[in-house]
């Protein structure tokens, strides 16, 4: 089911408005867990924390038809800090310069190529971007998680699932790692025996 995108109304204990995203059901409940506020972003259509670094609340409520955060009078919109020319160079989207060495072919080269232009350029909105921001240590913890998911799914199509959302993480670690996805099918070639035919 397609959950509902509503407004989300960020406004200052002075009262004054400070900045308008868009939320839906699991990102209030995200932002009521996490005690910071985690908004939608509709062009990519990820759940994400607002301000990586975390933007803390003083109260959160479901109104009607829009949600509505109480922030700090020091509260100031993501637009107004970046500066528009900031803003513009994080969402400029061109290639990595290594892309083309040794690139894993088919959707893993795919993938890898568009993860290295997420670390390159960090765009606003990207779960890529979300876990480069957060680190290394971040991105292991991912990995442990997205593993216990795969070892605890027992239908076919939850491995199938599991299984990709930890291709999807490896990918992460490796490019912040600084490791080609060539670099573990040389390793897997290196290892394998071929068959007599
Ligand atoms: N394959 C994936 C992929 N698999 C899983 N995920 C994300 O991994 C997250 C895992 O969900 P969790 O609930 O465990 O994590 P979370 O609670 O949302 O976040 P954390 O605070 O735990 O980090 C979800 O937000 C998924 O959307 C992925 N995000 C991105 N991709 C690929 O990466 C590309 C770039 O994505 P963006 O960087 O977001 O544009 C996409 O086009 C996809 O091809």
């Amino acid at each position: 089911m397609v959950e509902e995108v509503m407004p989300l109304v960020l406004i200052r204990e002075n009262g004054t408005i400070a900045d308008i995203l868009k939320t839906n059901e699991k990102g209030f409940g995200k932002s009521i867990e996490r005690g910071e506020i985690w908004h939608l972003f509709p062009e990519t259509g990820r759940l994400l924390p607002l301000h990586e670094g975390g933007a803390s609340f003083l109260s959160l409520q479901r109104k009607r038809k829009w949600f509505e955060a109480v922030v700090a009078d020091s509260y100031t919109a993501l637009d107004a800090k970046l500066g528009s020319d900031t803003q513009q160079e994080q969402r400029e989207m061109t290639a990595p310069s290594n892309a083309s060495e040794g690139q894993a072919s088919g959707i893993i080269g795919e993938l890898e190529f568009l993860i290295a232009e997420r670390k390159r350029s960090m765009p606003e909105g990207s779960y890529t971007t979300h876990l480069f921001s957060k680190g290394n240590e971040k991105i292991r913890k991912k990995m442990g998680e997205e593993a216990v998911e795969l070892l605890l799914a027992r239908k076919r199509e939850d491995i199938i699932y599991e299984a990709s959302d930890l291709m999807y993480h490896l990918l992460v670690l490796l490019a912040d790692e600084g490791i080609a996805f060539s670099d573990l099918e040389k390793e897997l070639a290196r290892r394998h025996v071929p068959t007599e035919a």
